[in-house]
């Protein structure tokens, strides 16, 4: 695909202005994420303007023969890291190269993440993003912000970032120990947080402390090598952190979303959660829908080595095919890539130990093709379906649509005309990324982009690339979106914790122990609260307990069993949890 690139000082336009911001798509069939239709699309200065047949057009517009094509929205990968300096190296895909490979791919919006050490403020590290991003980006981008460490200052800075940056997502870490991951209490708190801001909460669920102890085991036992990286954090220690982390967000009253689910075991947790009602996202990447970890037992370092990210590939190599199920299904949400690469030399600084492995893959050139290939050329879903997984549902939850994730009247001109019966074999030689290795080499992919367009400006032109580096813009997620938040507003006003009022107890107290006291220790009887704030949340409504709240457990033993019941409350479909339990 030859290439021309520009900056946007000196930006090269072929052709009259007009012809460049009037656009006329001619003949293709509109794919949204809830129907499909036959309609021409009228673009003017990056908006869409008309939508039908028999439209009248304005003088000097570009015709594009769209027929036998299908126009759908440009693709958001949710998830990328580029130029993000990450275990002693900076990823080798900056936002020039990394957004000029994603529009090439059919791309036109990335959503990056700020995530910088502990102790840093989370405003100067917002703005160090900014500056990065801002003069090399060829599309649209986000930014999310990670929390790495919690403090009052951390809450405030979250408040500005919301209400005067653009920002409305947050990321937590249950993994990198000592690096970036937080406790389950500071997570409960970032939640908390992101709840009252009306922000989404993100995770990377990954049990740190098991994968700090096991990685340890392993080079004790001279296992080194990048197969190591996975045994030292198999499925179950995704899974456990899937479960924990849903548990935290929902006491929390927090959606959550859940980045890069990479394991059968984990998938399974977001979609049984999603089932009994909590509001949980879980996020596939182009990596673990396309490949799988049985990479990382290549006998070829850099070949396995190319492969390492957190959390791993896994070896079971039915895994990406079930993954795809789960995303065609509605079990997961989302895909994105957490695009974050390293050169071969770079790779190198753990060649003598996998701890020290940069992690990250490729994957925000690929991601759309790889999910046409496996998930609609498969038939797991439709053309409607991978509209709604590449683009719309990202827009929905990060509040972007419908000025991104749709073709509509009045949306922005982020529009890729695909062909999903054209071909095209990916490999490190002709893709776009500055990274040298692709975790796809060599695969035969259907569904490829023939024009791309990004703001109402054709990016991809009949083959050729034409991008303007800085021409991208920084675009505000406004928080409080009702796709996330709406279930989560009404459960917050029914669930309010109410007091049981009775009469003082005036009986007899014993003398309580006052060096028990002063040394802290708590009564051994494990229902007696620590804090009164412990049962907070485990609010009784007139006498009975509130099985809205999913604190309590729905069998065995309760706090509270020697208690008389009224009697029994059929709750068909409780906020947080389904069931038609009765009690
Ligand atoms: N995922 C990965 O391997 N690298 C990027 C950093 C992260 O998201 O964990
Ligand atoms: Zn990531």
């Amino acid at each position: 695909m030859p290439e021309v690139e520009t900056d946007k000082n000196h930006t090269d336009v072929n052709g009259d202005e007009s012809a460049q911001s009037r656009l006329f798509l001619k003949g293709g069939k509109i794919v949204n994420d809830d129907q499909t239709f036959y309609a021409d699309v009228y673009i003017e200065d990056g908006i869409i303007k008309q939508l039908g047949q028999n439209l009248v057009i304005p003088g000097g517009a570009r015709t594009i023969d769209a027929k036998g094509k299908l126009i759908i929205p440009g693709g958001i990968d949710p998830h990328t890291h580029m130029q993000l300096p990450f275990m002693g190296t900076t990823a080798a895909d900056d936002f020039y190269s990394g957004t000029k490979a994603a529009l090439a791919g059919g791309t036109t919006m990335i959503i990056d993440f700020v995530v910088d050490q502990k102790g840093v403020s989370l405003l100067d590290a917002y703005e160090k993003w900014r500056g990065w991003a801002d003069a090399k980006v060829c599309c649209d981008y986000a930014l999310h912000v990670g929390v790495t460490w919690w403090s009052d200052q951390v809450a405030k800075e979250m408040e500005i970032l919301c209400k005067e940056k653009g920002v409305n997502s947050f990321k937590v870490f249950m993994a990198y120990k000592d690096i970036f991951m937080l406790p389950d209490d500071d997570m409960y708190d970032v939640f908390r947080k992101c709840s009252e801001l009306g922000a989404v909460s993100m995770v990377h669920a990954e049990n740190g402390h098991l994968i700090d102890i096991k990685s340890k085991e392993l080079v004790s036992q001279g296992i080194t090598g990048p197969e190591a990286h996975e045994m030292c954090r198999p499925e179950e220690v995704e899974a456990e952190a899937t479960q924990r982390a849903i548990t935290i967000a929902n006491q929390a009253n927090a959606p959550l979303y859940i980045v890069h689910v990479m394991s059968k075991s984990a998938g399974e947790v977001v979609a049984n959660e999603r089932r009994k009602g909590k509001v949980v996202f879980g996020e596939a990447l182009a990596a673990g829908l396309g490949t799988d970890g049985t990479h990382y037992w290549n006998k070829c370092w850099r070949h396995a080595a190319g492969h390492v990210m957190g959390p791993p590939l896994r070896p079971d190599p039915s895994t990406p095919g079930y993954l795809m199920d789960l995303l065609a299904n509605n079990d997961l949400s989302v895909s994105a890539t957490d695009n974050c690469t390293f050169n071969a030399d770079q790779k190198a600084i753990g060649k003598d130990d996998f701890r020290s492995i940069p992690n990250g893959v490729n994957g925000v050139e690929d991601r759309m093709s790889i999910i046409w290939e496996k998930g609609v050329r498969s038939g797991k879903m439709d053309p409607c379906r991978f509209v709604a997984v590449t683009s719309t549902n990202a827009a929905k939850i990060f509040n972007l649509y419908p000025k991104k994730g749709r073709v509509a009247v009045g949306s922005d001109a982020d529009i890729v005309i695909w062909d999903p019966n054209e071909k095209r074999t990916i490999s490190a030689k002709t893709h776009h990324q500055a990274v040298d290795f692709n975790i796809f080499e060599g695969m035969t992919v259907h569904g490829v982009p023939l024009y791309v367009i990004t703001n109402g400006q054709v990016v991809l032109d009949e083959g050729q690339l034409k991008v303007t580096q800085g021409l991208g813009r920084f675009i505000e997620t406004p928080c409080n979106s009702e796709y996330v938040y709406s279930k989560i507003r009404t459960r917050e006003q029914m669930c309010q914790p109410q007091r049981v009022e009775r009469e003082d107890y005036t009986g007899p107290v014993i003398e309580v122990m006052h060096e028990v006291l002063a040394n802290k220790v708590q009564s051994a009887n494990p229902i007696t609260p620590n804090s009164p704030e412990s049962f907070h949340n485990r609010s009784k409504v007139d006498g009975v307990r509130n099985m809205q709240e999913s604190s309590f457990s729905l069998s065995g033993a309760q706090f509270d069993d020697d208690k008389p019941r009224r009697g029994h409350t059929r709750v068909a479909n409780p906020p947080g949890g389904r069931s038609t339990g009765l009690w």
